[in-house]
């Protein structure tokens, strides 16, 4: 564990990263490693814990700072990651940064093993398990490609297992871009398509042929027949046979899958490593076809697991009460502070807590937190959307020494992304903390930083919507969305109200 190590301008400790060159990184604060999960080509995965939320989550740290190239992309990465994020079969990406004097790292949920691990260790998968998870990285994969993008790394030490459940993992993230790889094909030996190496630009047919490849190794040796059929298809050398893309591929799994599953209510699917009687051949399929598919294993009579659809439902219900929970958690605090605030009930609905039928910035450097805004009944539970950049304001630390950074992302809908206007003049997020504008340094053309933190009774945490959806807080400043858009998102500050389109927000 490191911690107490002295602290850079930069937010990185400089106590040396035990395993790597002791020269090279500088560990990212605010994070206390728990021990090595892996390592990369260039990486050290670590499991960490947030000190600011507590969190335990696998920290992947770079072992030296990136160029400003590399930080480019190591940015665009990010952001493509974290949109992708939402889908159950893509590691959740939670903070990353890149500093100019430390190594760029990135926090992603922690997993349980990788598909690797588990493809090298007893029990061998059940015919069962291997479809699923066969489909879990198709699913990913398709979503990938469904964005318009590639994954171009598909391995089995790329693919995590959670619960179970198979995630995608490394989007690719800053892959150093240097002189000796700029032209090198990306990807690992033996999962690389041929046409790859022969020097054809990489494409979802190349992504395709390492899916297929890895799912060899989850099949095993003798993949029921439909399947071979596929995988064989999948891996040839012409590009143009393949699946075009992911979600075709996925959708011929599932009529191989169907067509196992129909000739009886056994599991037909034969295990890895168990290369006994193929004499009960399941019917070979089509596996030219795309037609949307019904699912028939999910109804197997005898079949005493629920149906996967009956699971995934679940499983989404599960989520949804999770989310539930925190909301809860959030708004009772936020009851018992209206309640001994005295301030009215909540209600769904946007209510400026300036004067009604404002047309300007109301400053608010008269009111306290013990004075809240006469109108102020409303609460607003919703995602807070710069008007300007539709991006969602999101917290999406930890990035400062003192509170929890927030930027502007994709709104996708996830908690760090929910806010709450209370009564009296709060804007209540994550964990029940509060935005706050942060004292100083403050300059016309930086604007001043905004921050998550404990809520208190201090002018710095008061806010109001204006009629014409200006955030206006500490000394009638106005919420205003700043560029330049970093591994994190895009900045926002307090500015001078100037009317000017990046200070309108709503929610949403
Ligand atoms: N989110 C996670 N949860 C649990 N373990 C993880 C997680 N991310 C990575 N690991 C572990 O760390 C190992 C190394 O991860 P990393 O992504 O650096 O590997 P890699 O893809 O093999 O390397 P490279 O990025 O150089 O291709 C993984 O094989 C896995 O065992």
């Amino acid at each position: 564990m490191w911690n107490g190590s002295r602290r850079r301008s930069s937010g990185m400790t400089e106590r040396a990263i035990p395993g790597q060159d002791r020269h090279v990184p500088l560990w990212p604060a605010n994070f206390v490693s728990l021990g090595v999960l892996g390592r990369g080509s260039s990486s050290v995965v670590h499991r960490a814990k947030s000190t600011t939320f507590d969190d335990v989550v696998a920290l992947k740290v770079w072992q030296r700072s990136l160029t400003e190239d590399e930080r480019i992309r190591f940015r665009q990465e990010c952001s493509l990651h974290r949109r992708l994020s939402g889908h159950p079969n893509i590691v959740r990406f939670l903070w990353a940064d890149a500093p100019a004097d430390g190594s760029a790292w990135i926090a992603t949920e922690l997993c349980d093993e990788s598909l690797d691990d588990r493809l090298h260790r007893s029990p061998p998968l059940s015919g069962e398990d291997a479809f699923e998870l066969a489909e879990d990285v198709l699913s990913g994969l398709a979503e990938i490609h469904r964005q318009g993008h590639i994954h171009r790394d598909i391995k089995p030490g790329n693919i995590l297992l959670r619960q179970g459940r198979a995630v995608l993992c490394d989007m690719g993230i800053a892959k150093p871009v240097d002189r000796h790889t700029l032209n090198a094909p990306a990807g690992s030996p033996g999962y690389l398509a041929p046409e790859l190496g022969r020097g054809r630009q990489p494409d979802r047919r190349s992504d395709v042929y390492s899916a297929a490849v890895t799912l060899y190794g989850i099949f095993g040796e003798n993949p029921p027949d439909g399947v071979e059929r596929l995988l064989t298809r999948a891996t040839s050398s012409e590009p143009a046979d393949r699946p075009p893309d992911a979600g075709v591929f996925l959708d011929r799994l599932q009529a191989a899958r169907a067509k196992c599953a129909a000739p009886s209510a056994e599991d037909t699917a034969p295990r890895p490593g168990e290369h006994g009687d193929r004499g009960a051949k399941p019917t070979e399929v089509d596996t030219s076809t795309t037609e949307p598919l019904t699912r028939p294993w999910e109804h197997r009579p005898g079949d005493s697991s629920p149906p996967r659809s009956v699971r995934r439902a679940l499983m989404m219900l599960a989520v949804i009460a999770a989310a539930a929970g925190s909301m809860a958690f959030l708004e009772s605090r936020l009851d018992n502070q209206n309640a001994s605030a005295g301030v009215g009930t909540k209600s769904p609905t946007i209510q400026a807590s300036s004067p009604a039928n404002s047309s300007s910035p109301v400053p608010s450097t008269t009111r306290t937190a013990t004075t809240p805004a006469s109108s102020a009944t409303a609460t607003i539970t919703s995602q807070l959307q710069s008007l300007y950049a539709s991006k969602c304001m999101t917290v999406h630390g930890p990035s400062f020494d003192n509170g929890t950074g927030f930027q502007l992302w994709d709104c996708i809908n996830v908690l760090e992304e929910r806010w709450v206007l209370t009564g009296d003049g709060h804007i209540k997020g994550l964990a029940g903390k509060c935005l706050e504008v942060r004292r100083g340094p403050r300059t016309e053309e930086a604007g001043t930083p905004v921050q998550l933190w404990s809520c208190a009774d201090t002018p710095a945490q008061q806010w109001s919507l204006t009629s014409d959806s200006r955030l206006v807080g500490y000394q009638g400043m106005c919420l205003d969305v700043r560029g330049p858009e970093t591994a994190n998102g895009t900045p926002i500050e307090m500015r001078t109200c100037s009317g000017v389109p990046q200070q309108a927000w709503r929610f949403f």
